[in-house]
């Protein structure tokens, strides 16, 4: 990996699907270890940008897209998203399937399973444990994931993930199906990976801008395929911002923390 080069790298895309212009003209960069948000309304293009990073859409002739130092179009894709972690809700839906406990699912990360389909090995084991400790989720290896909350659930699901070794980690809209309890379990869970892998470069996805801990230093905001404001959290978190966003009259109130409440005027 060419490690100069910023984790994320996305100049002049255009996507099409279905025959339709999505993603207009975006520009876009990532520092490693940074952590940004990307904030829009459904249908904003939100997906549609994960899947340019991930390989699975393609912009149009002229564009470049590089992630972890390596441009698309002279990369092994398959081999570049074992150093990537895309965490997303419909994962989250699949975990119900099964008798798997926590240990079983996290040992599956580097298979790519869902559930342990082999045993692993005590280098595996060892790693594991780990993992769920700075997790703070030591209590959860023995639970069956069909007897954990939602939000322990997805807290598993980033340990799965962190068995790779990730360089990079996409938390799509991991919050979407949590209530408000589980939303606060998962967002401690990512201000503690923050402290404990300070290098690991996230992108955040997310409709909510309470979700949008200080934790994420930069972040942007689409809007119908294009890129409305981008920058330091700060920068982007702005009523002026957010009105334009989703068409509403958004008052913002700020917390002791940092963190960020909308009301509608
Ligand atoms: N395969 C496809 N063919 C045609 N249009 C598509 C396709 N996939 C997505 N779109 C359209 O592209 C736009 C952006 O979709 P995308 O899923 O990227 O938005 P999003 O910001 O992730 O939305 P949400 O928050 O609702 O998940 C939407 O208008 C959607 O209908």
């Amino acid at each position: 990996m060419d490690n100069f080069l910023p984790a994320v790298n996305v100049e002049n895309a255009r996507v099409y699907l279905g025959g339709q212009e999505i993603l207009h003209n975006i520009s876009w960069q990532v520092r490693r270890g940074e952590r940004c948000f990307i904030l829009g309304a459904n249908g904003a293009g939100k997906t549609t940008l994960v899947k340019l990073l991930m390989g699975f859409a393609w912009p149009l002739f002229g564009a470049k897209v590089q992630v972890l130092g390596k441009t698309f179009g002279h990369v092994n894709l398959l081999e570049l998203r074992k150093s990537i972690a895309w965490v997303s809700p419909f994962m989250h839906k699949w975990l119900e399937d099964g008798a798997w406990n926590g240990r079983d699912m996290v040992l599956s990360g580097p298979d790519g399973t869902i559930g342990l389909l082999r045993e692993p090995t005590p280098e595996e084991e060892k790693k594991a444990a780990g993992i769920m400790k700075s997790l703070k989720a030591e209590h959860l290896m023995d639970r069956p994931v069909v007897a954990m909350s939602s939000g322990e659930q997805v807290k598993v699901l980033i340990a799965r993930a962190l068995m790779t070794n990730p360089e990079l980690m996409i938390l799509d809209e991991p919050s979407v199906y949590l209530d408000l309890a589980g939303r606060e379990f998962l967002l401690k869970t990512i201000e503690e990976l923050a402290a404990t892998r300070p290098d690991l470069t996230m992108i955040f996805i997310t409709q909510r801008i309470e979700d949008i801990l200080p934790v994420f230093d930069c972040g942007m905001i689409l809007k119908s395929g294009q890129i409305v404001a981008s920058g330091s959290r700060d920068e982007v978190l702005t009523e002026e911002n957010l009105k334009n966003a989703f068409d509403l009259d958004i008052q913002l109130i700020r917390t002791d923390k940092g963190r960020l409440w909308t009301v509608i005027r």
